[in-house]
């Protein structure tokens, strides 16, 4: 049975679930079916287009009802049965019980109908970059909660929309090798005095390492420490801790920083456990193939790689170009991006800390320097940068979205400023999420 466990007092007045029957025709952002009911739109957890179902109101808004299945009555072909037990109240893959090649499609039918709203219609979809079905994460955040009546701490996910905690035993999307361990970790930490003081547990695949790393309020006993450090040993899995804003500290003396890396190619690609990286390591890779096929590139060209991280893209991109010059918000970032660069010998590449907010370049170049430009914005999209497309000179721009509402919005300024949507593709990032992950070329 699931066990719901919260960590707030809820005060709401109690609402009176009644039950409905009615015909799915879509999905929404969050991966729910969308119908209609006496003229509300109604959203239904667990639905699927193409289906007559009938589902629990569980919220009633003015203008839209809330609601999960119960029964469905006429079932879509593209329904299959989950691959998790705890699909129905964990918040991470809301679309297992979708079949993963029909996910592909209704997230492209959804960025479609997004472009459609804005009057694009000329996509040119491409085939979508797609990796392993289950056990991609190479990283996760697994969230806890102390009970404190039964001395009991709670391991698992946070349930949709929700502060309330899942627990889970295994998680179909987790690296097998910490499956092995979670139910014996979690076994572990309970036996412990100060439990209450590990608020996040995160595994790290990092090359040929499983890192195990706990989040802490404040800090364990060495016993405690020494215990579960033993019991990760027979995992080969390594332990790091961090206290609060702490920088993780490995319980490993034999352990270097430097072993923290991933490879594309010949290139090393350094990074620490608080730094962000693609998550699908796999998919990664494939995603910098083709960016590199897309962007032609030649050794004349002169690159601009815009939000670049630690250097993901702009490392692979500057083997082939005479200048890459990247620009990042963070600056540990920028300060990674460019020993990235001097560990792999490159030095045709420049990094610079910027907040991209502002649209003027804050170094010695301008616009009009680079031939070809690479955006990879965090959720909130390039809003300001793409307000200024008009002064590129840039025949290609890549744009990767992980919101494409954002890539809709943005698309608009540099559809404005002459280019076109040369070709797009989805990136199956986060299979059986709602999450939607694109990359597009525009061209002039
Ligand atoms: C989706 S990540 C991509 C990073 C990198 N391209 C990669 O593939 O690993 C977005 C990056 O944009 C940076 N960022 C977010 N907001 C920014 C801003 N306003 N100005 C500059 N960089 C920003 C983040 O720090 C992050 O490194």
């Amino acid at each position: 049975m699931v066990q719901l466990f919260s960590s707030t007092k809820t005060t709401k007045r109690q609402f009176q679930p009644y039950k409905i029957e009615l015909d799915l025709n879509s999905l929404d952002h969050h991966g729910r079916g969308v119908g209609r009911y006496q003229g509300k739109v109604v959203f239904v957890t667990g639905g699927l287009p193409n289906e007559k179902v009938i589902a629990l109101v569980t919220t009633a808004k003015k203008h839209f009802l809330e609601a999960r299945l119960l029964k469905v009555l006429v079932r879509s072909n593209t329904r299959v049965t989950p691959k998790c037990k705890w699909i129905e109240n964990c918040g991470g893959c809301q679309l297992q019980h979708l079949d993963s090649q029909a996910q592909i499609l209704e997230k492209q039918a959804f960025v479609t109908e997004l472009f459609k709203k804005n009057r694009v219609t000329k996509l040119n979809w491409q085939p979508a970059i797609q990796g392993n079905e289950w056990h991609y994460r190479n990283r996760a955040r697994l969230a806890t909660w102390y009970e404190g009546k039964k001395d009991k701490l709670h391991i698992g996910y946070r349930e949709f929309a929700s502060k309330n905690i899942i627990e889970v035993d295994r998680c179909e999307v987790l690296p097998e090798a910490f499956n092995l361990v979670l139910s014996e970790l979690s076994a572990q930490l309970n036996l412990i005095k100060h439990k209450k003081y590990i608020s996040h547990i995160e595994f790290n695949l990092v090359s040929k390492h499983k890192i195990c790393l706990l989040k802490l309020t404040q800090n364990l006993v060495s016993d405690e420490i020494q215990a579960i450090k033993a019991l990760l040993q027979k995992f080969d899995c390594i332990l790091f801790v961090q206290l609060n804003e702490d920088a993780p500290i490995c319980m490993h003396e034999k352990f270097e920083e430097n072993e923290l890396f991933y490879t594309f190619d010949k290139l090393k690609l350094s990074y620490g456990l608080n730094d962000f990286v693609q998550i699908n390591s796999a998919l990664n890779i494939t995603m910098l193939e083709l960016a590199l096929e897309w962007l032609e590139l030649t050794s004349t060209d002169m690159v601009l790689d815009l939000f670049c991280g630690l250097g993901n893209f702009s490392l692979p991109i500057a083997q082939q170009v005479k200048k890459l010059v990247g620009i990042e918000g963070v600056a540990e970032m920028v300060t990674k991006a460019k020993l990235n660069a001097k560990q792999n010998q490159l030095e045709n590449v420049e990094f610079f800390q910027q907040d991209l907010n502002q649209t003027e370049l804050k170094n010695d170049y301008h616009w009009h320097d680079f031939n070809k430009i690479v955006l990879d914005p965090s959720r909130t999209g390039a809003e300001s940068i793409c307000k200024n497309s008009t002064e590129w000179r840039a025949e290609k721009v890549l744009y990767i979205a992980c919101e494409p509402n954002s890539l809709v919005r943005d698309s608009q300024y540099l559809l404005a400023a002459g280019y076109q949507i040369d070709k797009i593709s989805l990136i199956d990032m986060f299979p059986h999420t709602a999450h939607v992950e694109t990359i597009a070329l525009f061209t002039k």
